[in-house]
């Protein structure tokens, strides 16, 4: 692993090491996080009357923000459907504004274990490919409704790898 390679033999990694390397898990994992996110949006409540687009949610009515909606939109997002970690390596994957990518939240409540979870996937993932092939076990299909999900949760048959892929982020 590159970013192993550039440390002593009982250097620990540290935050700089993982931010520094893994631009293209970092696609993977935003794309994860755009397609297929656990949360598909948050529920807030108006404390005062706002208008927007010409709308007025009065004050005290519950709204559910869906993120979803948002990160499966045509128009923010080409091929909205399609898996595609590439579309965030030339830009931030979206057509305009950061509030077009939120999997975590936003505002004061925004998810406080965003990094955490994000580094949790990308030690996951590195390993997954580096050391693992899988085939499917039994035939499976993408569903997008209520939220994007296999009908049958993806079983899978893995093997170990030896020796182990080389890491070529
Ligand atoms: C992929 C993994 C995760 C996703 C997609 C996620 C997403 C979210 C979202 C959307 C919210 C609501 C934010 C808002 O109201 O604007 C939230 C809140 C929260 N998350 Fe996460 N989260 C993840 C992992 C984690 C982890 C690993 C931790 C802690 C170790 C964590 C701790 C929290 C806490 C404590 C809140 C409540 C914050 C508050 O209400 O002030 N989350 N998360």
């Amino acid at each position: 692993m590159p970013i192993r390679a550039k440390k002593g033999e009982s250097e620990a990694l540290e935050w700089d090491d993982y931010k520094s390397m893994m631009p293209f898990t970092q696609c993977v994992v935003n794309e994860t996080l755009r397609v297929a996110n656990i949360i598909s949006g948050v529920f807030r409540r108006a404390m005062t009357d706002v208008d927007i687009k010409g709308y007025t949610i009065p004050k005290g009515w519950k709204v559910f923000a869906s993120f979803r909606a948002v990160h499966m939109d045509r128009d923010h997002f080409k091929d909205a459907r399609s898996f595609s970690p590439w579309r965030w390596q030339a830009n931030s994957g979206t057509t305009d504004s950061v509030n077009l990518f939120t999997p975590f939240g936003g505002g004061p409540r925004r998810c406080p274990g965003a990094e955490l979870a994000r580094v949790e996937l990308s030690v996951f993932l590195h390993h997954l490919v580096t050391q693992f092939s899988w085939v499917p076990a039994e035939e499976d299909k993408l569903v997008f409704f209520p939220t994007t999900r296999t009908q049958k949760r993806y079983p899978i048959l893995v093997q170990r790898r030896y020796p182990p892929k080389r890491c070529i982020e």
